[in-house]
């Protein structure tokens, strides 16, 4: 690409599945640049001669968002509406990335891009209101909406489980939230490919769903988790009732993920396969 891609994220789940892929693009990470410094994070991309901005960064905490939603507003939606307004006057496209959290989780179907929004919590809130601010910066854009995140970096329920499941025999794991664990990797592979093909036309972009299929349950992820890594840990079903948190968090968060494939020939990952490469990367054998 022309003119380079400028990411901002460095230590991410999928700003480091951007590295791997795009060595050769600009990383930033928080100490280069802070996104509770919305000015910061526009200028940068002012005074860049990139092609391309994706943004990997953001505040995922979705339980501490509760009482730092200030924090989180300055992350999630005013330093993305500066990031797309400030590529919009250079003409270069933007690319982001937000949740299935934007949605309240009600009903069984699969929800496509059209579906109303109603986020039950300052974290999707806060990712709704950067959508919202990024379709109106009047310049070419994306916002890929994705689900349940996954990788051998940082922070996520793979890591969390394997950690717990060393230390317990028996775990109770919520059953009744329904949604597609997602690669950071194909997530990484699927955001490149859409900033080359927007590039390319100025016509392209909008608003994309992609997660991994099929759709599961956290507790039947967790019992894949287990059976894949060789623990013998039992987990137990139980509705998310009995699993308090600060946070309350969707029942139904199935995406419907048919206009990525019709508009940029990408195709939901498998989330197995997914976590097979990512078990094996822990390990020592990527
Ligand atoms: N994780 C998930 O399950 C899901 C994530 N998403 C979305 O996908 C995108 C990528 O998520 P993921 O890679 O998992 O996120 P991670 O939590 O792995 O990484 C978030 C990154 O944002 C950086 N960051 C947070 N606050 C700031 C700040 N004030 N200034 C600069 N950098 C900051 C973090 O830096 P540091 O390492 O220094 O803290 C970290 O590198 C996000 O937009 C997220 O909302 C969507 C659905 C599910
Ligand atoms: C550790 C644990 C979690 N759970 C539940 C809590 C929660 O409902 C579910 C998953 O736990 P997590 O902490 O990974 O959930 P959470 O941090 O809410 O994950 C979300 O993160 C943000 C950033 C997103 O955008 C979402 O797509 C989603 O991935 O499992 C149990 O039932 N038992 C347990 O022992
Ligand atoms: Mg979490």
């Amino acid at each position: 690409m022309s003119g380079g891609l400028l990411v901002f994220g460095r230590s991410g789940q999928v700003a480091r599945e951007l590295q791997r892929r795009a060595p050769e693009a600009m990383f930033l990470g928080r100490e280069a640049v802070d996104l509770t410094d919305p000015a910061a994070c526009a200028a940068v991309i002012a005074q860049s001669d990139c092609g391309a901005v994706i943004n990997a960064a953001a505040y995922t905490a979705v339980d501490r968002a509760e009482t730092d939603a200030e924090t989180a507003r300055l992350v999630n939606a005013e330093a993305p509406a500066a990031m797309a307004r400030a590529a919009a006057a250079k003409g270069v496209p933007f690319l982001h990335v937000s949740t299935d959290y934007v949605f309240d989780g009600s009903g069984e179907t699969a929800r496509d891009e059209t579906a109303p929004t109603a986020p039950l919590g300052a974290y999707g809130a806060t990712k709704r209101a950067g959508e919202e601010a990024i379709a109106a910066a009047g310049g070419q854009w994306a916002v890929m909406r994705t689900s349940w995140v996954f990788s051998a970096h940082g922070a996520n329920f793979v890591k969390t489980m394997l950690r717990l499941g060393a230390e317990r025999d028996r775990l109770t794991i919520v059953a009744d939230q329904i949604g597609g664990p997602t690669p950071a990797g194909d997530i990484a592979t699927a955001l490149l490919a859409m900033a080359g093909q927007m590039v390319a036309d100025p016509q392209k972009g909008g608003l994309y769903h992609f997660a991994g299929a099929p759709d599961t349950s956290w507790a039947d992820f967790a019992r894949a988790i287990f059976r894949l890594s060789g623990l013998t840990t039992k987990v137990v079903d139980i509705p998310s009732s009995d699993y308090p948190t600060p946070a309350r968090r969707p029942l139904n968060s199935r995406l419907d993920c048919h206009r990525i494939t019709t508009d940029f020939g990408v195709a939901r990952p498998d989330w197995q396969a997914g976590l097979a490469q990512v078990l094996a990367e822990l390990k020592g054998n990527p």
